[in-house]
């Protein structure tokens, strides 16, 4: 008899159970990882199993699924849609506990053969029944509960790779199996535009599909880009030859038209399942899609008949798993990481985790807004996610389970590595450093590209080199180049007297430069090379830049307010501004001059526009050089324009020219008056 301590152990599952599954199959949106909640279930089937009398026919153990929602129209099964018993011990023995099984379960002793088995991906997505009559399309249906699913036509007809109608010869009636699911860079690239717009993340692959399918808007599903994998069949009608071995069925199935995962294979007896298992969990991060495990199925049909079905679960079939990709840990601190162009972001210290197939002490927070939103505190037990070779992140969170001394993450104000401060622009998701130069966070980053070839153009300082004086400190901040010499370089190791003498020869050649060229190098954010070309015409001096207020530099033609404000910010501070001096002092320079109003520019006030393809300039850079002289480029030919220019294969905007006599240049005549224009 069951003490009453377990009786109320398993009341407290059961209730436990009933909410996570709620969660999980009505909202798509789970509470814990699956990890957590398979533990449960089972401590709950093993009090079950212990004690019968606790065995309620309402236990989670006894059902599928969950129940439909009453926003869809209800689907009865013609044959129930069950779940797949689960070998927990995911190392070899699950596999020969199966086989074990299948032989005691057939009556089978030592001297008969070996069963044959096919072996497929478990696909971590949503089940769906697809019905086709004569051939055609006609009811897509969700799991459900197993006997009653959600009638999800609509969302399904928009996944691309379910054929609407069938090639070939096919029964009056036939149902196919499968699971909708979500590819892995899909839905990375879904989530980091969610970012990017401050919206809401999808917590994994599984619940992007299911959310997409499970919602009533079909145009949302077509946005999430979905995907398909028959795995088996349903209703089966009299008076077609049905195939006697599911590899037959797979490989039907492949000749209809659906797409049938191809790392299936047939093995034989417990060695085939235990190779299988561990093939493909070595390959799994390479998959472009999740699975959480293989799924193991006799392969003969008679075979499967004889062995049948237990409660909720086929006999004939066994789900062996791979360590779990979502695992529970607490954050013990949340700190700050500099990336190389000065992006903070905020990384989880973990309580280290064993996730997805190593041990975790840090996964991302992508930036402050997704904490806010996730509501994660220093102290909190988290989700965290580490699959394929994603770095690992946190999820979500377990409320429930905060302490009471939890902290609030407060972006710091300053950059942790170099003080300098910290800006979040309008718009953007992430918060930057603006030490730039002087943070040795992004040194090596902004070291490259001031001695790159369009910068300073410094001929031999690549990227190990510049590895190796950043991490030996012989570099701390720029102006530090051009204090190199030939000793300190060729006393650093595989450096040869040679080669050091060349770099400081290029050292001293790169002092030479212009001021668009010196700008560039500098690396400050949303100023490219045409911008700092625009800012040297206009202004001629740097320290008119300098000095340049928003307004002033919102004169230049192309410098938009966000480009402007980050040009102050950058001089703003004053570390920026002791770089420029000490270089300029070290013998860096140009020549300058008044600088070129824009009001004097050749061709202001005059609209082109560019049509065809140019052969000797990109259409970018001739909008460009056009819009460095002054003039404006539009999209579209109108009255107002005062130039058409004509690549060849020119389309309907040359017609438009011609109808509205627009004077028209082809590409010679373009670059005669570049050229004449830019003359300095
Ligand atoms: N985190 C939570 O709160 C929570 C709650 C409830 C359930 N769960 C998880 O759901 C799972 C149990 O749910 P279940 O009953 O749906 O079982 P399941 O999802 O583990 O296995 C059955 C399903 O596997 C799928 N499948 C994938 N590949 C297949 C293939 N090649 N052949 C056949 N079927 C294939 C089918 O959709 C089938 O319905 C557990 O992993 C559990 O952790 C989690
Ligand atoms: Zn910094």
């Amino acid at each position: 008899m069951a003490s009453s301590e377990v009786t109320r152990r398993a009341a407290l599952l059961r209730t436990q159970i009933a909410d996570y599954d709620y969660w999980y199959y009505v909202k798509d949106l789970p509470r814990v990882p699956d990890a957590e909640y398979d533990k449960l279930f089972r401590e709950l089937q093993a009090l079950e199993a212990q004690y019968p009398e606790l065995l309620t026919s309402d236990s989670p153990t006894q059902r599928v699924g969950g129940k439909p929602l009453d926003m869809f129209q209800p689907v009865r099964h013609a044959i129930p849609m069950l779940s797949i018993r689960t070998e927990t011990d995911i190392s070899d023995q699950g596999a020969i506990t199966f086989d074990a099984r299948v032989r005691r379960e057939l009556d089978l002793n030592e001297n008969d053969p070996p069963i044959e088995y096919i072996c497929e991906l478990k696909f971590d997505g949503l089940a769906i029944n697809l019905r086709y009559e004569q051939g055609r399309l006609v009811q897509a249906a969700t799991r459900g509960d197993g006997e009653t699913g959600e009638d999800v036509t609509q969302n399904v007809r928009t996944i691309h790779q379910i054929p609407l109608s069938l090639e070939g010869m096919c029964p009056n009636i036939l149902e196919v199996r499968g699971e909708v699911y979500m590819a892995r860079p899909d839905f990375e690239r879904y989530n980091e535009r969610q970012r990017e717009l401050g919206l809401p993340t999808l917590v994994n692959p599984r619940n992007g599909a299911a959310g997409s399918i499970r919602q009533l808007d079909p145009a949302l599903a077509a946005r999430r880009p979905l995907k398909f994998f028959a795995y088996g069949l349903g209703e089966k009608v009299e008076g077609w030859d049905w195939r006697k071995t599911h590899k037959e069925v797979l490989k039907q199935l492949d000749a209809w038209g659906f797409p049938v995962n191809d790392e299936c294979r047939v093995v034989q007896g417990a060695q085939g399942l235990v190779e299988f298992h561990r093939r493909i969990e070595a390959m799994r991060d390479r998959l472009p899609f999740d699975i959480d495990g293989v799924v193991y199925k006799v392969n003969s049909i008679a075979l499967q008949e004889r062995l049948g079905f237990v409660s909720r679960e086929p006999r004939w079939a066994v789900a062996h798993k791979f360590p779990a990709e979502e695992q529970l840990t607490v954050v013990r601190d949340i700190e700050i990481q500099v990336g190389r162009t000065g992006k903070l972001t905020p990384v989880a210290k973990l309580e280290p985790v064993f996730v997805g197939g190593t041990t975790v002490s840090n996964a991302t927070l992508h930036n402050e807004g997704e904490i806010r939103r996730k509501d994660v505190h220093i102290g909190d037990t988290v989700i965290v996610r580490r699959a394929g070779d994603v770095i690992p992140e946190v999820v979500g969170v377990l409320p429930e389970r905060r302490p009471p001394d939890a902290r609030a993450f407060e972006m710091p104000a300053s950059c942790p590595v170099c003080g300098s401060h910290v800006v979040r622009e309008e718009g953007e998701a992430d918060a930057r450093c603006t030490g730039g130069l002087f943070c040795a966070a992004q040194r090596k980053q902004a070291i490259l590209h001031f001695a790159g070839r369009r910068m300073m153009d410094v001929e031999g300082l690549g990227d190990k080199l510049v590895e190796q004086l950043v991490d030996e400190n012989i570099i701390r901040s720029l102006p530090d180049l051009y204090r190199l010499d030939v000793a300190t370089l060729a006393a650093l190791e595989r450096m040869a007297e040679k080669s050091a003498q060349n770099i400081v020869a290029a050292l001293e050649k790169s002092k030479q430069a212009t001021l668009n060229r010196f700008l560039f190098a500098l690396g400050i954010r949303h100023v490219g090379e045409s911008t700092a070309k625009d800012l040297a015409r206009h202004f001629g001096k740097l320290d008119a830049i300098m000095q340049a207020s928003v307004e002033q530099l919102l004169q230049v033609p192309d410098v938009g307010p966000v480009v402007a404000q980050s040009i102050v910010d950058f001089f703003a501070e004053a570390h920026n501004r002791e770089v420029v001096k000490q270089l300029r002092e070290l013998g860096v320079h140009w020549d300058e001059h008044d600088g070129v109003s824009t009001q004097t520019l050749p061709l202001r006030g005059k609209t082109f526009v560019l049509t065809g393809t140019l052969a000797s300039l990109s259409r970018d850079e001739a909008k460009s050089r056009l819009e460095a002289l002054g003039a404006k480029v539009a999209g579209s030919v109108s009255k107002k324009t005062d130039y058409v220019v004509a690549g060849t294969e020119a389309g309907s905007k040359l017609d438009k020219a011609l109808e509205l006599n627009v004077p028209v240049w082809d590409e010679q005549q373009l670059l005669e008056q570049l050229k004449e224009n830019e003359k300095p």
